[in-house]
C-alpha cells in the first residue's frame, strides 16, 4: 500500500516566542514528527512565523535607523529570513531525533515562494497579526505613525499586515520530488515568501500569507490524505470561551460553513484554520483536516481526539 501523505502545519506553540524558546520547543515538536514518520507517513511540515517575522522586521528597522542611506528591509525579505532560521532549527531537531532512534532519515528545508494576486483585496484591508502582543497605548502610538494595529482574538493588540490568498507554490515540484524520495520536507514556512509574477520575474510583495491557507493549497496539490493543523487547543469549539462552550469532535463542511455565518470562529486565529480545512475537503474526495494540540497529533490521527473537518 502507498504511504499516507500528511501535511502538518505547526502553530506558534510548536516554535516558542523567541530564539531560546524555539530551540526547546522544536525538540518536542521533532519527537511528534518522528513518531509519525516511524508509523510510515510521508510528511511535509509547514509552520507559522507571526511572532518571528515581526521580531525580524523590528530588528531590520533598528539597523536601518543607523544607515546613512536608509532603505527599509521589505517584509518578504523578513519572511525569507524567518523560513531560514525556523527551518534550520526544525531540521536539526528532527535529524537529531532520528539519530537518537537510529533511523537513517532524510530531512530538507525548502525556501519557498508563493504567488499572490497583486489585486487581492487583502492589500487594501490588512488583517494578518504579526509580532508581539501590544498594549492599547503601544498600539495607539504605532497607529499615530501610520502602522496598522488590531485587536487579536481578545489576546491584546498586534501590528497587522496584508495577507493575500496563496495562488501558486513555485517550488511545488521540488517539494514533491523530495517527498517521493523519502525526505521529511519543511517548507512554505510563514505562508511562503509572497511574490507576484511580473512576466516571469518573481517580485516580493509586502504581505504575510496565512500558513493554514498555504498548507491547505499544498496539501491539495500534493494529494495529501490528511492536513493536520497543530495549535494551542485540543479541539475546535462553538461558543468558544462562553459558559455554553461546546467542543466539537467532528465537523462537516456544511456545518462549518453554517458556524462561520454565525461568527463562531475568531478572525485571525481559528477562522483561517476552518476556511483552510473547508477548501482542502472540497479539493478532493476523502480529504480530511485534523485540528488539535501538538502532543495529541498521533492520537488525533488515530481518531481518538481533536476536531476532524470533512465533506
Ligand atoms: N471557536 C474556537 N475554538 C477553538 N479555539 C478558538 C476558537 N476561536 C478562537 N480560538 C483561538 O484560536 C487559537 C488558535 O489560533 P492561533 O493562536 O492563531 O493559532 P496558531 O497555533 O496557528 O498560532 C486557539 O488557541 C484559541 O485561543
Ligand atoms: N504566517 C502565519 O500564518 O504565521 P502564524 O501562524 O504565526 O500567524
Amino acid at each position: 500500500m502507498e504511504a499516507k501523505k500528511i501535511v502538518i502545519a505547526l502553530g506558534g506553540n510548536a516554535l516558542g516566542n523567541d530564539v531560546e524558546e524555539q530551540k526547546e520547543a522544536v525538540a518536542k515538536t521533532a519527537k511528534v514528527i518522528v513518531d509519525l514518520a516511524e508509523e510510515g507517513y510521508q510528511m511535509i511540515v509547514t509552520h507559522g512565523n507571526g511572532p518571528q517575522v515581526g521580531m525580524i522586521q523590528n530588528a531590520m528597522d533598528e539597523f536601518d535607523k543607523d544607515q546613512v542611506d536608509s532603505k527599509k528591509v521589505p517584509l518578504p525579505t523578513s519572511v525569507a529570513m524567518s523560513q531560514g532560521y525556523i527551518g534550520i532549527d526544525l531540521q536539526n531537531a528532527i535529524k537529531y531525533e532520528l539519530f537518537k532512534r537510529n533511523i537513517d532519515g532524510k530531512v530538507s528545508t525548502i525556501l519557498s515562494q508563493v504567488e499572490v494576486d497583486e489585486n487581492d483585496e487583502a492589500f487594501r484591508n490588512p488583517t494578518k497579526p504579526i509580532g508581539r502582543f501590544l498594549t492599547k497605548e503601544e498600539a495607539e502610538e504605532r497607529e499615530a505613525k501610520g502602522i496598522r494595529c488590531m485587536e487579536d482574538a481578545g489576546r491584546g493588540y498586534r501590528i497587522v499586515v496584508a495577507s493575500p490568498m496563496p495562488k501558486r507554490i513555485r517550488e511545488l515540484e521540488t517539494i514533491r520530488t523530495l517527498m517521493n524520495a523519502g525526505h521529511i520536507v519543511i517548507t512554505c514556512g510563514g505562508g511562503g515568501i509572497p511574490v507576484i509574477n511580473q512576466g516571469g520575474k518573481l517580485v516580493g510583495v509586502n504581505a504575510v500569507i496565512d500558513k493554514d491557507n498555504v498548507s491547505s493549497l499544498l496539501a491539495s496539490k500534493i494529494g495529501a490524505d490528511y492536513l493536520v493543523i497543530l495549535t494551542a487547543v485540543e479541539k475546535v469549539a462553538i461558543n468558544f470561551g462562553k459558559p455554553d462552550q461546546e467542543w466539537l469532535s467532528d465537523l462537516t463542511v456544511d456545518q462549518a460553513e453554517k458556524y462561520i455565518e454565525e461568527n463562531q470562529f475568531a478572525k485571525g486565529s481559528m477562522l483561517p484554520k476552518i476556511e483552510a480545512a473547508i477548501r482542502f475537503a472540497k479539493s478532493g474526495e476523502g480529504r480530511k483536516t485534523l485540528i488539535t494540540l501538538l502532543d495529541k497529533a498521533a492520537e488525533g490521527i488515530a481518531g481518538k481526539t481533536g476536531t476532524v473537518i470533512h465533506q
